[in-house]
């Protein structure tokens, strides 16, 4: 029986494993995880330390036992160290230090991405905090209940940032809000969207601080972190959130695969990396960016689980060819909802595209439904092949599906003049006869 050897099972790795499971019960799977769990959704973290859900239970959708019952054997807790690549030959250390050694025939990395650490004195301080995996949140969530800690300062107004803001806010702490850049979310969104971002943050009473150059976190006595020091200014804090990217963990990869610039694991179309039988996926590997034409470092857990399915039919024999992503993305903040997908039109422009971009702001819904919010949308172009590059939309409504269809029509290289005509029904409990989408694509010159 062929046997498939999956190294992390969090979101890529669960993925790969139950369409393997699913789809080729011939097949033998193999599974090590460093982690006591499996599948945790990151993206509910924030919302379980705001308190707006109660408990951390349906942030999981997998487990070892879940996984075993389907029929994976699954070593937990158990941290692949080497990877004989020649001999195939994996070798795991348990949490009571016995060494575990599997063969495969066919091996999927799925080992993920890490936090960036920055290398500033007082990092190792107590309550300076990463946030990436449940026991993260966990002891987050456990040291707020002391009333003693009343400043949170968060490093990084990215979307981990700015979500973990919100949430420090809805637990009454004081938060400041530093970025080394001009404005939240620089990384997603165009001056103006941000401007709305930073304007939600600033009415919700964050302090934000962008431009400013973390030099250095200071402590008490006691090790525990009491300051943030800046090349601009100084803030208590009684907690320090770190959260400025991700790296790929792709220290398994090295010296035998080909790395990306930023050493996430090279994969072509079918998730294979430059040995045929070791394929990568989700935050350790790179995707191919249907905006720029060109491979890119996308760190989602959409982009993790599409990825996943897409090697696991590939290790398993049957050919399935990825198509790409655009990086589609989304926040909501305080009832304000921001999407993206593909570039923005700062991005678009310093990587040389002819860029061009149309906007339009209109009520989602005719003047007379009650409950209704004006929708900001903004559509980027080329000028001279015309081609779609990305879009952007803001609104209290909830817009969060109009974005799929800029990454629909990203992805097939549609035209912002195809787009004008684009067939768009309309119902007044839901949109207006003149739709922001035709009205902004009708505005390309
Ligand atoms: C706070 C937060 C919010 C987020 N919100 C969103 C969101 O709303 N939408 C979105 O799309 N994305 C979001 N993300 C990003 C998303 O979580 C990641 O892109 C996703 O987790 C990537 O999945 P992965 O399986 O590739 O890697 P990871 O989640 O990093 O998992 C890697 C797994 O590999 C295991 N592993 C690593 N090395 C080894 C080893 N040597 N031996 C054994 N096991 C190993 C780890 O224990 C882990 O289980 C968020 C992330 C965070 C932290
Ligand atoms: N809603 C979502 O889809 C969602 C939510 C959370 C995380 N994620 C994904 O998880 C990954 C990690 O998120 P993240 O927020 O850590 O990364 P990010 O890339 O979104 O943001 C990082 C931020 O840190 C800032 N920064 C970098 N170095 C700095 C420094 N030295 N000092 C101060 N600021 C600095 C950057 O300017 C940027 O604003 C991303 O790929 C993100 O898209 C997605």
């Amino acid at each position: 029986m062929e046997k498939i050897l999956v190294i992390g099972a969090n979101h890529g790795g669960t993925a790969a494993i139950n369409t393997i499971l699913t789809n080729y019960p011939n097949k033998k799977v193999v599974v090590f995880d460093k982690n006591s769990n499996i599948s945790f959704l990151g993206c509910g973290m924030a919302l379980w330390i705001g308190k707006q859900i109660d408990s951390a239970e349906g942030l999981f959708y997998s487990s070892k036992e879940k996984l075993e019952n389907n029929g994976a054997k699954v070593y937990m807790e158990t941290e692949v160290f080497h990877i004989d690549y020649i001999n195939k030959l994996v070798y795991g250390r348990d949490k009571n230090g016995n060494e575990i050694i599997e063969d495969y025939d066919k091996l999927i990395l799925s080992t993920g991405s890490l936090p960036i650490e920055l290398n500033i004195p007082g990092k190792e301080l107590e309550n300076v905090q990463f946030v990436k995996l449940y026991q993260h949140a966990e002891d987050v969530i456990k040291k707020l209940e002391n009333k003693k800690i009343k400043n949170v300062v968060v490093v990084g107004a990215g979307y981990i940032g700015v979500e973990l803001a919100e949430a420090f806010k809805r637990c009454e702490k004081n938060v400041t809000l530093v970025d080394l850049a001009s404005s939240s979310l620089t990384g997603y969104y165009d001056e103006n969207f941000r401007d709305l971002m930073n304007e939600n943050l600033k009415n919700h009473g964050i302090n934000l601080r962008f431009s400013e150059k973390l030099l250095k976190l200071e402590g008490n006595e006691n090790n525990q972190v009491t300051k943030v020091i800046t090349d601009k200014n100084e803030y208590d804090a009684d907690m320090v959130i770190l959260a400025v990217g991700f790296i790929p963990n792709s220290k398994l990869a090295q010296d035998h695969l080909k790395l990306f610039k930023n050493n996430a694991i090279l994969v072509n179309s079918y998730q294979q990396t430059s040995d045929k039988d070791v394929y990568a996926i989700g935050d350790c590997g790179t995707i191919y960016d249907n905006a720029i034409e060109e491979v890119n470092y996308i760190a989602l857990a959409t982009n993790a689980v599409r990825t996943g399915i897409v090697a696991a039919h590939n290790a398993c024999g049957i050919e399935l060819e990825g198509i790409g992503v655009q990086g589609s993305n989304g926040i909501s903040i305080f009832g304000l909802n921001m999407v993206s997908t593909g570039l923005t039109y700062e991005r678009a422009l310093k990587l040389g595209f002819n860029a061009e971009y149309v906007e339009h702001t209109d009520l989602q819904k005719p003047g007379f439904i009650k409950n209704n919010n004006d929708v900001t949308l903004r559509i980027v172009y080329d000028k001279i092949s015309r081609r779609i590059l990305g879009a952007q939309i803001a609104s209290k409504e909830d817009i969060s599906m109009g974005i799929h269809v800029f990454s629909l029509a990203i992805q097939e290289k549609v035209t912002i003049d195809k787009f004008k005509l684009l067939d768009i029904f309309f119902l007044p409990h839901f949109n207006q006869p003149y739709n922001y989408f035709t009205m902004a694509a009708l505005g390309a010159k």
